[in-house]
């Protein structure tokens, strides 16, 4: 199991845990537009820290990101295997042929 299966089982593992104790389950408690919003501002940050020229702050900011989506991506109870199988099926397919095979 890789750090980002792990990850997602840890997060579901939370469920039932306590918003006092686990970050996830306070998260999760708060809902989806929380999490949403939670979500926009790691987008936010990461794009900040590509532009700072930090590394260390680019990595920590896109792990915020990763983590973040993986809680989002539960919430709406699809999994990581979903994100994969989506990436699999764009495999080998440019995305400028996609672009354009959008405005035919
Ligand atoms: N990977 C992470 C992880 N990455 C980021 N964060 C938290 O995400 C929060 C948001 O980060 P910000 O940079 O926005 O900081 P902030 O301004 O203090 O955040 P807010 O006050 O706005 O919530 C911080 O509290 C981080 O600690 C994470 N919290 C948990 N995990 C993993 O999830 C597991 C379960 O965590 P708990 O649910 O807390 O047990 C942990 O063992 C970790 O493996």
């Amino acid at each position: 199991m890789d750090i980002l299966e792990h990850l997602e089982q840890v997060i579901a593992d939370r469920a039932g845990a306590s918003p006092d104790e686990s970050y996830v389950a306070r998260l999760n408690a708060k809902g989806l537009p929380v999490i949403a919003r939670k979500l926009g501002e790691e987008g936010v940050e990461a794009a900040v820290a590509l532009l700072s020229g930090d590394d260390e702050e680019l990595v920590g900011e896109a792990a915020d990101i990763i983590f973040h989506l993986l809680v989002a991506l539960k919430a709406r109870g699809l999994l990581l295997a979903d994100v994969k199988a989506e990436l699999a099926r764009r495999e080998g397919v440019s995305g400028l042929v996609e672009k354009a095979s959008r405005s035919e």
